[in-house]
């Protein structure tokens, strides 16, 4: 889901739009001020090995003694994957584990970091905006993987100097940039090894630069990369995909990460947005902003138009507006609006779609958080209550769920065509919703069984296999590592699916998966940073083979898998996001 455009089940208030706001430790000042600077004088202990496969990436930070305050992860890993290339550079016969752990933000004199942190320019708040002390011309050398430019005042021949000389340079967040633009920034806030920043004009840009066509681009904190043509944003995502792969393990560098599959429309795509207002003593009612929050800031931006929603969103954003206007003094806090599209029969669009033929839907729009909405992929219907979970892209979900089916029904065929234990018969769809793919997934298959933790979603599964005419079908409520007392069927005829929320699946999961052992997983998520873990948490367990390799553990597993494919989606073009689906395969 884009920040900015916060679920449907949002409570009232604006949210936050990609960058964290904890107060911040100004370098050099005080030490005392806050706790982010005890945090930089204090190395946090080490977690137990075994708690780690769970961790973030910012909780493995604090368990390796880094010090850092609430810096934001995705800054800190670009920057350090920056700065690690540099050396590797500058050093080309060298083991990647020999790179100097300063780079890793893991160093260990105090001293040291004081003197690096008193280098830091002053936020501009501080400087009483005095332009020199807070304005800077930097370069661009990378971004993170939220599309955000990590800039330095040096050029990189500098920082090539610097990084020989066992230095490193101080480091800006450059939004709505491009490698190997030189831009000027203004300093918003520091954190640990890094200023947050504005970005103010570019001086000289990328030839990967284009004119984004919304006029709230680069105000927005909805979209980030409309600035790039979209095949850029495509190559973009896949390096996103394959370098959070790398960062779980340098090992996972030998897994080839196919082309993004674009989206059938760049724009107009969105079946869902939220925005919000929010209410100030001081603004009159007339003039409050009700859109999206402003890049960068806890404000909300006044948008009345998104590019992104479809025509039948955009027409309900519209209504919604008027709706909250005309409602406007009522309000004593801000609220989030929904607006979401559905399909309804021509004729009556409050009748019952359940005996209606898919292809004879129209698009209309849903505002009441207590409605119910229709989608409709190729000729399946699904129901769901309108703020509950939906993937948001109804133009990719054809292409999307059609390529899992493909993966599953062409791994049965093989399999069944090398002898062995044959073909696959029984399918698992562990969080399944509202039976996206389960229902998607289900021909061929003698029976499917899907789980779910929502009651709402689990309900609708089990409706919307009915109302498709499907009765292979069987969704549970529970959480999914409860699927493993139920299923009984035999793990060599079993595909199983995974798609799990943002955060990833979790090792009491992913240990029963690997104990039943099926023949083939598929793992789909909008997490990408989480799937890669978890899959580095198989591996970590001997349960996965990469290139041959498989890692030294006490106690092997049963089963051990080959990573068959991996497969990123792109559900939400101009956003930084990006779906991945990894194929495992058990070996025999
Ligand atoms: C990314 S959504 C995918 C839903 C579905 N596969 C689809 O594409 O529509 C993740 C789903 O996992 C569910 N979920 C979250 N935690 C869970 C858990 N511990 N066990 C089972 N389901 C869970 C959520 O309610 C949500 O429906």
């Amino acid at each position: 889901m884009p920040e900015g455009l916060p679920s449907g089940c949002m409570p009232e208030g604006v949210t936050d739009s990609g960058f964290k706001r904890a107060a911040s430790p100004v370098p050099g000042s005080n030490p005392d001020m806050s706790d982010g600077w005890r945090a930089l004088a204090q190395p946090l202990p080490s977690e137990p090995e075994q708690k780690r496969a769970k961790l973030t990436r910012g909780d493995k930070r604090k368990a390796q003694g880094v010090r850092k305050a609430n810096a934001d992860e995705t800054v800190l890993d670009a920057v350090e994957l920056f700065l690690r290339s540099v050396w590797l550079e500058g050093h080309p016969e060298a083991e990647a584990s020999s790179v100097p752990k300063t780079f890793g933000w893991s160093e260990t004199s105090k001293q040291g970091e004081a003197e690096f942190c008193r280098a830091a320019p002053i936020p501009a708040k501080l400087a009483g905006g005095a332009e020199a002390d807070c304005e800077f011309d930097v370069f661009v050398h990378e971004l993170t993987e939220r599309g955000v430019g990590i800039a330095t005042r040096e050029t990189l021949d500098e920082v090539r100097t610097m990084i020989s000389k066992g230095s490193r340079p101080w480091v800006f967040t450059a939004p709505f940039t491009l490698r190997g633009e030189r831009v000027r920034v203004r300093s918003v806030r520091h954190e640990w090894g890094y200023t947050q920043s504005d970005t103010l004009s570019i001086s000289e840009q990328s030839p990967l630069r284009i004119d984004a066509p919304c006029q709230y681009f680069g105000k927005c904190s909805g979209c980030h990369l409309q600035h790039v043509a979209y095949g850029d944003q495509l190559e973009f995502k896949r390096q996103v995909v394959e370098r959070a792969l790398v960062q779980a393990n340098p090992l996972f560098a030998k897994l080839a990460v196919s082309s993004v599959s674009p989206s059938p429309l760049p724009f107009g795509y969105r079946t869902k947005i939220t925005p919000h207002f929010d209410i100030r003593k001081d603004t009159p009612p007339d003039q409050v902003a009700i859109g999206f929050a402003m890049a960068g800031q806890r404000r909300v931006l006044d948008i009345e138009d998104c590019m992104i929603g479809t025509d039948a969103v955009r027409l309900g954003a519209k209504q919604a507006r008027k709706d909250a206007r005309d409602k406007m003094p009522s309000f004593k806090r801000g609220a989030t609006l929904l607006v979401r599209e559905t399909n309804v029969p021509k004729d009556d669009p409050q009748g019952d779609v359940s005996s209606i033929p898919a292809a004879d839907l129209v698009k209309d729009y849903v505002l009441d958080f207590k409605g119910w909405v229709t989608d409709v992929v190729g000729e399946l219907k699904f129901r769901y209550p309108a703020s509950s979970f939906f993937q948001n892209n109804a133009s990719i979900l054809p292409a999307f769920t059609g390529y899992v089916r493909d993966e599953l029904n062409q791994w049965s065929r093989r399999l069944a065509a090398e002898g062995g234990p044959g073909e696959l018969r029984h399918l698992i769809d562990a969080y399944c919703g509202s039976g996206l793919f389960g229902i998607a997934c289900h021909a061929g298959f003698d029976k499917v069984l899907g789980i779910e933790i929502s009651n709402e979603s689990i309900s609708c599964a089990n409706d919307n296999a009915k109302m498709n005419g499907i009765d292979n079908c069987d969704f549970l409520l529970g959480d999914a590592s409860k699927i493993f007392d139920k299923v009984d069927t035999d793990p060599r005829h079993t595909a199983v699916i995974i798609d799990p929320p943002r955060k990833g699946s979790n090792p009491d999961f992913l240990d029963q998966l690997v104990a039943y052992g099926p023949r083939v997983i598929v793992y789909i998520a909008c997490g990408v940073p989480a799937q890669a873990r978890d899959i580095n948490h198989m591996f970590s367990r001997g349960a996965i083979s990469i290139d041959g390799a498989v890692a030294t553990v006490e106690t092997k597993p049963s089963s051990v898998y080959e990573v068959v494919s991996i497969q990123p989606f792109d559900l939400f073009p101009q956003t930084y996001h990006v779906e991945n689906i990894v194929t495992l395969v058990r070996k025999e």
